[in-house]
């Protein structure tokens, strides 16, 4: 940052200075050295202590005042913002209301899958309306509980529930009373129903992100299934005492296709769509924002920019706040006193490099290994970027499980993996033909480059001995692909 030395705190400012008083005559001592001799010998606690606080304050000062920003928590990702900020969502605003609205009126209300692309304020808007419900209840001393879990890290139904028992205990400042392993889910189950008929009136439960909750086997039920089965019925069997409802959110607009028949019926949601936004709309969302920016701060093209970008990327609110923020901090990073169009530019491009990466470090462990195997196909093919077929990519998919001796899904579940990631721009996929009576298959082909992809997957500890048999994997990809062709 520009004038961050200014302080004098430099040490070798400090040495120079010294040197030079040293040598120089008394007449042209600096003033500040005259200062110092001229110094009391002695000085107070009390007066030191101010002249540190004055120095920290001095120091603060200099390396914050110059800052683009004046509430930076505004474009923070998860920051909950005012409804007066809200842009373009009043129908899923008004349906959820109204959706909602019988919690207050002693009546139990439905439960709900709020369905979209990324970005497009589903937590926003379910979050804001319960956190009014929360408010109003309290109002009238009753307590409602708001239990919200992301699904996406959580790779089985028994974790998802000790998730939940975590969050409630949290929530109500109780032990969580149940140790995270070792005991059935059942059990689990129990703690949750007893903390929350211990402590809520009425419950809503938030899964976000459901349909990645898929659990390990793949035989199975998925574990969503089961989730929401037994959520949405607990109180018709009683265990939860008071309303209870669910409400799921998730990017895949055909989910409730792969749900069980018993949870789909007691589930049965009312559906809320979020479509993505245009520029216009992000425009407005970040309008909405600018005051997290010094007034004088903001060039007037970063927001029609920033909008542009984020329309280009699936209209994603989060990723036009994050870019805002990004260009902002750039700025700051320099010590430039206003974000600029190039700013934005510059910080695209670091998002664009990095989303990939930090994408890969939040899959299950069961995604990353599908995905490793598929990108040591691109990565060990003798044509380096070559396209990987579906069959090898199983097959070296159930070699990587072998090794690390872990559970080994089906190959429909490998190729739905793999598909899902083709939604976040990592890999695109084409369907092809074997030719006249040889069936159909998927190839996948990596946006980017697949090395650094496994690269970060290794770095999981659970994944890492697999780096060590580099050069048996390259066997295994080549062999594949040879039987294959
Ligand atoms: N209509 C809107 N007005 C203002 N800000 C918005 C709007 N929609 C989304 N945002 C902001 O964009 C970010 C992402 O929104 P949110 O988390 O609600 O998206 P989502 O649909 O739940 O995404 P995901 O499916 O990825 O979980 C949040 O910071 C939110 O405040």
């Amino acid at each position: 940052m520009a004038g961050s030395n200014q302080g004098g705190t430099d040490q070798s400012t400090l040495e120079d200075e010294r040197t030079q008083s040293q040598t120089e005559d008394a007449s042209k001592v600096t003033q500040r050295d005259t200062a110092v001799d001229n110094a009391p010998p002695k000085v107070s606690e009390g007066e030191a202590e101010r002249s540190t606080q004055q120095s920290i304050r001095d120091m603060l000062n200099e390396d914050g005042g110059g800052s683009v920003f004046v509430n930076r928590d505004l474009v923070e990702p998860d920051t909950i913002i005012d409804e007066e900020r809200i842009v373009g969502r009043d129908d899923q605003l008004e349906s959820v209301v109204s959706f909602l609205k019988p919690t207050l009126q002693g009546n139990r209300p439905p439960n709900m899958l709020l369905y979209g692309p990324a970005g497009t304020g589903k937590s926003l808007i379910i979050g804001a309306v319960t956190q009014q419900i929360v408010d109003l209840c309290k109002s009238r001393g009753e307590s409602f509980g708001v239990v919200d879990i992301n699904c996406q890290p959580i790779n089985t139904l028994d974790q998802a529930v000790y998730e939940l028992v975590q969050t409630v205990a949290k929530d109500v400042g109780a032990e969580v009373g149940v140790p995270e392993t070792g005991v059935s889910t059942k059990r689990k189950y129990r703690r949750l129903y007893e903390l929350i008929n211990t402590h809520y009136d009425s419950v809503i439960f938030i899964l976000d992100e459901i349909d990645l909750l898929v659990g390990r086997r793949a035989n199975d039920e998925p574990a969503y299934s089961k989730l929401l089965y037994q959520l949405s019925r607990a109180s018709n069997t009683n265990e939860i005492e008071g309303r209870v409802s669910v409400a799921a959110l998730t990017n895949d607009p055909k989910f409730m296709e792969d749900i069980d028949g018993r949870a789909e019926s007691s589930f049965n949601p009312r559906d809320v769509y979020f479509p993505d936004y245009d520029a216009n709309q992000l425009r407005e969302i970040l309008q909405n924002r600018r005051d997290a920016f010094r007034t004088d701060a903001l060039s007037d093209d970063v927001i029609p920019l920033v909008a542009a970008f984020a329309a280009q990327s699936h209209g994603d609110a989060r990723k036009a706040i994050d870019l805002f923020r990004g260009a902002g901090d750039l700025a700051d990073e320099r010590g430039d006193d206003s974000v600029e169009e190039h700013h934005v530019r510059e910080s695209q491009e670091e998002i664009d490099k990095d989303r990939s990466l930090k994408l890969v470090e939040g899959l299950t462990t069961q995604k990353k290994i599908s995905l490793y195997a598929t990108a040591a196909i691109a990565h060990y093919a003798k044509r380096s970027g070559s396209s990987v077929p579906s069959p090898v990519g199983f097959k070296v998919y159930q070699w990587v499980t072998d090794e690390l001796d872990a559970d080994q899904m089906t190959r429909e579940t490998y190729v739905k993996y793999i598909k899902e990631l083709s939604t976040y721009g990592l890999i695109s996929t084409s369907r092809k033909s074997r030719g006249r009576g040889g069936g159909m298959y998927m190839e996948f082909t990596f946006t980017g480059d697949p090395t650094g992809i496994m690269k970060r997957i290794t770095e999981d500890t659970r994944l890492e001995s697999i780096a060590e048999q580099e050069e048996l994997l390259r066997t295994v990809v080549n062999a594949q692909l040879k039987d294959f062709h």
